[in-house]
């Protein structure tokens, strides 16, 4: 762990061969664990407190919208420049969440990481902080130096919300969008004019401008830190021949941060092309936990399909009459969608579609938000 900082106090660590599926796992967060290329045949397992904070704090102790993802790590504690905990006091962080406080000595000492971590636990900043320390010791360029594709606008919207905030005081460090649905001249012009160091991106578009955009492919050039924020939905959403054309473009000689709230086999498979061997495998999912959010209540219908209409009508309706501020994401086929389309606009509204995220499964997904198309 990196010498000085927080972490060295608290974690331990042991080696252990990695037995069948399953076998003999032990403790499963936060951990890091060294991977060589195809597979990891050892690992090097480091246990943080945050194991045990995880059963000693309930969310109503820890507040905010966080909650039990909170670790007892203060940033102030952290080998972080005064800037950056100037900018995360202002966001009004003040401890770390558990994927931060697990990812933020490794990240700092600028080795490659993928990271699992539910959505909503703060992997956000866990990447970002520590690439904008890197940034902001690099000598300033029209360069693009920190990377991070994102599978949906509005991810990548948040992303760079979130930068904003942590570069508020690095007044020389700057971040950039570009993102399908706006006009890719004005993405250019306002390149042009003001080359930013962190672009933030969703593949389509990144590809676009690497294409079509001159200059652009030696900006990349100089990316030192790539990231691929929920990776898992990126390859979910039929992005990884993108990815790896976009890889291509990037130098090798980079650090590599993935950051999923699951870890298919797609996912390993895309961070041995993307990660240097040796990468850190750091798990901040319990075994047998929920994958999504702990506030996200889910559940589940079976119905005959000749009902699906009736049903879904109805619990729809009953969810709008509820919630003034109601917003709807449906996941459904595009043949099925066509004729529900046509019933609902009679009786609920206009909806609008905005994402097909699989061109080879025909998905769709629909937002609808109160009258407003919301973005993807
Ligand atoms: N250390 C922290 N303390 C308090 N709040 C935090 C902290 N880190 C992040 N947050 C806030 O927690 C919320 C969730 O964080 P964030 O969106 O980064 O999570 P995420 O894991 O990236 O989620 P998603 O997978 O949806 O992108 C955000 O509102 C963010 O501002």
């Amino acid at each position: 762990m990196m010498s000085g900082g927080p972490s060295d106090a608290t974690h331990r660590k042991r080696r252990r061969r990695r037995g069948p599926k399953g076998a003999g796992d032990g403790p499963s967060i936060p951990r890091a664990v060294t991977t060589n290329g195809a597979g990891p045949e050892e690992e090097e397992v480091v246990e943080g407190k945050a194991m045990e904070l995880d059963a000693a704090m309930s969310a109503a102790e820890v507040g905010g919208v966080v909650g039990s993802h909170l670790s007892e790590t203060r940033f102030d504690e952290c080998a972080v420049s005064p800037l950056s905990l100037k900018a995360v006091k202002d966001a009004g962080y003040e401890r770390m969440t558990q994927v931060q406080e697990a990812t933020l000595p490794i990240i700092l000492r600028g080795e490659d990481v993928l990271a699992k971590a539910k959505t909503g636990t703060g992997k956000t900043v866990a990447f970002l902080l520590p690439a904008i320390e890197f940034l902001s010791t690099l000598p300033r360029s029209p360069s693009i130096n920190l990377l991070v594709i994102c599978p949906t606008r509005e991810l990548a919207n948040q992303v760079a919300a979130e930068a904003r905030k942590l570069l508020k005081y690095h007044r020389s460090l700057g971040v950039q969008v570009v993102i399908g649905g706006t006009k890719l001249h004005q993405e250019q012009r306002s390149m042009q004019s003001n080359p930013c160091q962190i672009l933030v991106a969703t593949p389509g578009r990144l590809k676009d401008h690497l294409e079509n955009t001159p200059g652009f492919s030696n900006r990349i050039k100089g990316v030192k830190v790539l990231v691929l924020d929920e990776a898992d939905r990126l390859l979910d959403m039929g992005f990884r021949r993108d990815i790896e054309k976009i890889i291509a473009f990037i130098p090798k000689e980079r650090q590599t941060l993935l950051f999923s709230a699951t870890v298919p086999e797609e996912v390993r498979q895309i961070s041995h092309v993307a990660m240097k061997r040796g990468y850190k495998f750091i798990n901040t999912v319990k075994e047998g936990d929920e994958e999504t959010h702990s506030q996200v209540t889910q559940m589940y219908m079976v119905a005959p399909l000749d009902l699906h209409f009736s049903i879904l009508y109805n619990v729809l309706k009953k969810h709008v009459t509820e919630d003034a501020d109601y917003k709807v994401s449906y996941l459904t086929d595009f043949f099925f969608l066509v004729s529900y389309l046509t019933i609902t606009r009679l009786y609920i509204g206009d909806w609008s579609m905005c994402h097909c995220p699989s061109k080879l499964s025909g998905d769709c997904i629909l937002y609808y938000c109160n009258g407003h198309q919301t973005c993807c």
